[in-house]
């Protein structure tokens, strides 16, 4: 059984309440922590939007939404009633002072005035700091309250930076939180247990008996209905610059000193400053860029990314980088970094891959041993050991996994990311948020990158969907005696 806790009372007013998040994630995850026993009763989630519909209107919406997105086994009509008058609803342009503030301001005023209070934008990131300016005007920023900024925070540093400012300009940072759902799953956050928790792996972290790291999030799913999303952004902006650096950076930072949030966010920053530039000069050997054509996936036909969009296009949907944390412990080590639509698989990975032994005793050199760390599906942990070939005469090796799988007790699936993170800004708990600096150093790296691919510096590739990748890849990895996780033995 999940080991749960109730929070305290809370408002949560979501902007964007009748968007696609919402429906998907937001409303089915605070359902499932209802369901868990962890939202007191009086607590009142509260969507605004610009559609101009009543409370009841809002309620059916939700009650659909929990029908598609909750499997039948967990959604109770008695659960589903009790979460349904959490809901309020208010009629609002978040953009123009003169909307519908005073009844969003009345409902509000409802609670006691130290009521954690949590803002979560789930709209264009552009409209942030225009909702800040009218929730400051209007009276309603306590010291109590929070706000949560979806992604994406900016396409590049100066978009970035206006966000940041909007927002800052009404919120201290330290109410800030900047959510990242890669940090909100259970196998990720696993990565600093896994290091720090086990002497045997911290004394092997490093250069020293690391060869190379792999990082990968691959989908089977193509861009879905995001196109119009998905071809102002890319894979780089996408899933890289913040999702896999986070990942990166929990594999590579130093031991902090604590698990408060600031000195585990110092520990990532000091990663992502220490990334070593990539140039004009280097662009084109560190990164590949590619867009998926026409294939197979999953038994199914699918058409290419252009003929999806319609129309012609220098956006990715394969990235991969060869990317180098300029730090003594990491000295020599290349962290690949990739991730792709309409791969063969569905899998979001990390892979450890150690030096091979210096003995001869075996005949030729035994392979490296191998840590894989599965963040998705089949959370588990794999690490790839030598053994005597017991088949043979000779004494020769072969390879055997130590495998286990990461389950929650009963083998229940684990809640969704969001489940965590909506609760922990309530928590008042920012550790699994990226603080202001993070987002920027990220950017820093990555924007070189983007210009010169938007310059055309490096050459778009093709990939088949349902394979794994431009052979430019495998070829990037080969010029270091390396392969991809799929293409080891
Ligand atoms: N969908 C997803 O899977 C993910 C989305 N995100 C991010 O979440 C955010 C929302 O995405 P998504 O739900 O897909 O987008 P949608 O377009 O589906 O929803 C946008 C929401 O914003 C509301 N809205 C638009 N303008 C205003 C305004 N001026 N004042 C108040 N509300 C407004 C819309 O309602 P109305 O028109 O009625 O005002 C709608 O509820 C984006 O930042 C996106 O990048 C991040 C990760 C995943
Ligand atoms: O943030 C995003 O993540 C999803 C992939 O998330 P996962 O938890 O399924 O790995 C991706 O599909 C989407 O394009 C991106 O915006």
């Amino acid at each position: 059984m999940e080991h749960v806790q109730q929070v305290e009372p809370f408002d949560y007013v979501i902007f964007g309440a009748t968007g696609d998040l919402t429906m998907r994630k937001l409303l089915p995850a605070f359902y499932n922590r209802l369901r868990m026993g962890q939202i007191p009763d009086d607590a009142r989630i509260i969507g605004t939007a610009r559609t101009d519909i009543d409370r009841e209107g809002y309620v059916a919406r939700a009650r659909e939404a929990l029908e598609r997105f909750i499997p039948d086994d967990v959604r109770s009509s008695v659960l589903v009633d009790r979460f349904l008058s959490l809901l309020h609803y208010v009629t609002l342009d978040g953009t123009k002072a003169d909307s519908e503030w005073g009844d969003l301001s009345s409902l509000l005023s409802q609670a006691p005035a130290d009521r954690i209070r949590v803002y979560y934008f789930a709209t264009a990131p552009q409209l942030y700091g225009r909702i800040c300016e009218n929730l400051h005007s209007h009276g309603l920023v306590t010291p109590h309250s929070r706000v949560v900024l979806e992604k994406p925070i900016g396409t590049d540093m100066a978009t970035a930076t206006a966000i940041n400012d909007g927002v800052g300009q009404y919120f201290p940072e330290n109410q800030i939180y900047r959510i990242d759902h890669y940090l909100g799953k259970e196998t990720v956050q696993n990565v600093l247990a896994l290091r720090f928790a086990n002497p045997i792996m911290n004394t092997i972290w490093s250069g020293e008996q690391i060869e190379s790291v792999q990082i990968t999030a691959a989908e089977t799913v193509g861009v879905e209905g995001r196109a119009s999303y998905y071809d102002t952004s890319g894979a780089m902006r996408d899933m890289i610059q913040n999702h896999l650096l986070q990942v990166l950076c929990l594999v590579a930072m130093e031991a902090p000193d604590s698990l408060e949030a600031d000195t585990v966010r110092n520990a990532k920053l000091a990663v992502l400053n220490a990334l070593r530039p990539i140039t004009d000069e280097t662009v084109a050997a560190e990164t590949v860029r590619a867009q998926y054509t026409a294939g197979v996936v999953g038994g199914q036909s699918v058409p290419g990314y252009l003929e999806e969009l319609g129309q012609p296009s220098n956006t990715e949907t394969y990235a991969a980088i060869r990317a180098w944390v300029d730090t003594p412990r990491w000295k020599g080590v290349p962290f690949y970094i990739r991730t792709a639509k309409r791969s063969a698989h569905k899998v979001s990975e990390i892979v450890i891959r150690f030096r091979s032994a210096p003995t001869t005793l075996f005949g030729s050199a035994p392979a490296g041993n191998r840590l894989v760390i599965r963040i998705q599906p089949n959370e588990g942990i794999e690490l790839q050991l030598n053994v005597k070939n017991p088949a043979l005469d000779a004494y020769t090796l072969r390879t055997a996994d130590l495998d286990t799988a990461i389950r929650m007790e009963g083998g229940l699936p684990f809640p969704d990311s969001y489940e965590r993170l909506l609760l922990d800004a309530v928590r008042g708990n920012p550790i699994l948020f990226i603080r202001r600096d993070e987002v920027e150093a990220a950017w820093r790296w990555a924007e070189p990158v983007l210009n010169a691919w938007s310059e055309n510096k490096v050459p778009m590739q093709t990939y088949s969907a349902g394979s794994y990748g431009p052979e430019k890849s495998a070829e990037m990895l080969a010029a270091k005696g390396d392969k991809w996780h799929e293409d080891m033995e």
